[in-house]
């Protein structure tokens, strides 16, 4: 069996967790007493991924809910699958960092560390064959971001060969009033690029605007921009949660998505984008999938895909459909937009077909992106970060919690070396000096 052991960090972390557990017991026909009525025995059969199988045939979600703040017990237990979270599964104390970073990562998480890694490692020690970490948090919150970074930390240290895939979420101006947000994303990122495995980025200003712009909400909740999160999650996890043409699992995803080390931040894209209850509003095909999977207004990140090149994707498609057509679609996709994708990795796209669509839908694409415009992504950060840093705004409260400005200072360097790294990679200048000219090269070029 290859269990994953969920961990939710800080109130974004615990609140898109919780919609996760939501919409993945509904596609596995477990109820909220944890007994499963599904009308298909396929919804059984990768079960133990994410749950855990207790007395009398009852399946409990294998997560660990930390928060820095009290208030996250009632949350995430007042939730419709609430019940089967065992308050023994949440961790929890204070309330809140108040949005500093440097309160989550040392003062206030030290208390909680030790705990949060006991339960963890409780989790870990009742499975076959632990295949890793899946852990969602918001980037610009003290604890989700601080506390977060601190877990990622212990996580790669107690489990080295464990992989560690993040669900994180980008702040956004226009989403959030805190100033200090700047400083925690750029803080947690530079964490993140050292311990996560694969994170798969979601950026609160893209979906704020897919939610106004494509799906014509006018005043769009947070709970509109977490159904499109949670979708996304359901669709990326869906090749390990159903039985299917791949018998997949964390690894391989990390072993063709990441061709160098901490290249390893994913843009997702979904088709088609459906608010809370509603339905696709255009016929779905797959040539439609296809195309949108690349349309920069269906990606969760504010970017534009064209502005960088593709190193390597992964696109999920849920429903029932003709292989056949998914491939001649991508290919074509590739063969018309060559320049949109890295030519030093052959085959740098992969598909796979889970038969069963998600709920409201006979067919989804849920397109997973190492794509080098998430640069687009972190400059935006790093430039919101120095207009605070370089006049020491708020610092005050991070060193009083025991941080020096040496520390900002080194988080935006390892994240403007990143921004680096992708960049080369992009321009097709990270070839070494020693590999041989091409034939007819000059090789004073
Ligand atoms: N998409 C999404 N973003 C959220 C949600 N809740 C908070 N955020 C964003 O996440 C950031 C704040 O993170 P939180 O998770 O609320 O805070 P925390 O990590 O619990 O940390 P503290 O409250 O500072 O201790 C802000 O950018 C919010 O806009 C949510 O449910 N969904
Ligand atoms: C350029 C990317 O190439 C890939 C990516 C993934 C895989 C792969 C191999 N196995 C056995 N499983 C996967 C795989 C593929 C996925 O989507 C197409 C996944 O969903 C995101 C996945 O999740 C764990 C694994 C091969 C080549």
């Amino acid at each position: 069996m290859r269990e994953i052991v969920v961990v939710q960090v800080g109130n974004c972390g615990n609140v898109i967790g919780s919609k996760f557990w939501e919409l993945i017991s509904d596609e596995h026909g477990i109820e909220p007493d944890g007994v499963w009525r599904g009308n298909t025995r396929l919804q059984l059969e990768r079960i133990e991924v994410y749950y855990a199988e207790g007395r009398k045939k009852r399946y409990f979600p294998r997560c660990a809910c930390l928060d820095i703040d009290q208030a996250i017990t009632s949350a995430v237990q007042s939730g419709p699958y609430g019940r089967l979270i065992d308050s023994n599964n949440i961790v929890t104390k204070g309330d809140g960092t108040g949005n500093n970073w440097a309160r989550g990562y040392y003062t206030d998480g030290l208390e909680l560390v030790q705990p949060s890694l006991d339960l963890i490692r409780r989790h870990c020690e009742s499975t076959d064959c632990l295949q890793g970490f899946q852990l969602s948090q918001s980037l610009g919150g003290g604890t989700g971001s601080g506390f977060g970074s601190l877990i990622l930390q212990k996580l790669s240290e107690e489990y080295p060969d464990r992989i560690i895939n993040t669900y994180s979420v980008i702040p956004s101006i226009m989403v959030s009033t805190v100033v200090v947000e700047p400083y925690n994303c750029v803080l947690g990122l530079n964490v993140l690029m050292e311990t996560a495995s694969e994170a798969i980025c979601m950026d609160n200003e893209a979906m704020n605007d897919i939610c106004t712009k494509t799906l014509k909400i006018s005043f769009p909740t947070i709970r509109d921009v977490n159904h499109l999160i949670c979708s996304v999650m359901t669709g990326v996890t869906a090749c390990f949660r159903f039985p299917g043409q791949l018998n997949t699992d964390l690894r391989k995803i990390m072993t063709n998505m990441v061709p160098f080390p901490r290249l390893s931040f994913f843009t997702p894209s979904l088709v088609p984008l459906m608010s809370r209850g509603s339905k696709p509003y255009y016929k779905i095909s797959v040539p439609s999938l296809v195309q949108n999977m690349f349309d920069s207004s269906y990606n969760m990140c504010r970017i534009d895909p064209r502005h960088g090149k593709i190193l390597t994707a992964a696109a999920v498609f849920r429903g029932r459909m003709s292989p056949r057509q998914v491939d001649q679609a991508l290919l074509a996709v590739q063969d018309k937009n060559a320049m949109w994708f890295a030519e030093w990795v052959p085959n740098n796209i992969k598909s796979a077909i889970c038969d069963i669509p998600p709920r409201g839908t006979r067919m989804s694409a849920t397109f997973i992106c190492n794509n080098t415009a998430i640069t687009e992504t972190l400059r935006r950060q790093v430039g919101r970060f120095r207009s605070l840093l370089k006049k020491k705004a708020f610092i005050h409260w991070y060193t009083g919690e025991g941080m020096e400005e040496k520390d900002f200072i080194d988080a935006e360097t390892n994240v403007v070396e990143l921004i680096t790294q992708y960049v080369q990679y992009q321009e097709d200048k990270h070839r070494s000096t020693m590999e041989p000219a091409e034939e007819g090269e000059n090789e004073n070029d």
